[in-house]
């Protein structure tokens, strides 16, 4: 079942680390396919040196494994709030790389100070807030997803737009319309926490690009006005 998107799934988890994305097993993405309401996903703890497309696990969106031999991600109650929530996405990833955790560490947003994050980013990857004891007691990475669905509501921020989140003291989620896609939003987002984290080390300032300067990079990469690259 969902042999090509198993296959798909299983190229964007090793692209992480290619990407160096991730340490030992820290990590995982996840590719779905909307018409028959089922996700494909990494399962927990593998190492990716012995992963096969064959080890990912089919979920459905209640969370409920409906193919696979081995457990889903640990993280697989995470996935399932975000593709509820946000009906448009198609793939998903999580990471522990190491600039984009430091921030979560922070409780920090990664702001936009430059036109690498303005490409991608159309405005700051907001930190959530904390999870508290209950939520952590109650259905941790349940509540992580719901934390993270809050956030964007909370701030009225466009999940399309910003396709990336940090849980406080946890690590960033990305997002995207692929697999792929998610991969790619990851690495933006880890090079940017990497630059942004030295340049607020240079400078005290608010360095925050000017709203002119945002909406040129966006724009010139997203919407029916763009022209970067081959059209
Ligand atoms: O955050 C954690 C563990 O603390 C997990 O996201 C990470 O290790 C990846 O776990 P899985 O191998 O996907 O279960």
């Amino acid at each position: 079942m969902l042999e090509k998107l198993k296959e798909e799934v299983y190229e964007a988890n090793m692209q992480l680390p290619k990407l160096d994305l991730v340490t030992f097993t820290w990590g995982n993405v996840s590719g779905i396919d909307r018409d028959a309401g089922l996700f494909v996903i990494k399962p927990s703890g593998v190492p990716y040196e012995t992963l096969q497309p064959s080890d990912m696990v089919v979920v459905n969106l209640k969370g409920e494994v409906v193919e696979g031999k081995l457990r889903p991600s640990s993280d697989t109650p995470t996935h399932v709030v975000l593709y509820n929530a946000f009906p448009d996405i198609g793939g998903i990833v999580h990471t522990h790389s190491p600039y984009a955790v430091t921030f979560a560490s922070a409780n920090m947003d990664v702001p936009a100070l430059n036109t690498t994050a303005a490409d991608t980013f159309y405005g700051d990857v907001p930190v959530s807030e904390p999870l508290s004891k209950a939520q952590i007691e109650r259905a941790y990475e349940k509540e992580t997803g719901e934390v993270i669905v809050k956030t964007f509501a909370d701030r009225h921020l466009d999940h399309d737009a910003v396709p990336a989140v940090l849980v406080s003291q946890h690590g960033p989620f990305t997002w995207g319309a692929t697999p792929a896609k998610a991969v790619y939003n990851a690495k933006v987002l880890e090079v940017v926490s990497q630059i942004d984290y030295q340049a607020m080390t240079l400078s005290a300032k608010d360095n925050h690009v000017p709203q002119y300067l945002l909406d040129k990079h966006y724009y010139r990469k997203h919407g029916k006005n763009a022209y970067y690259g081959q059209r």
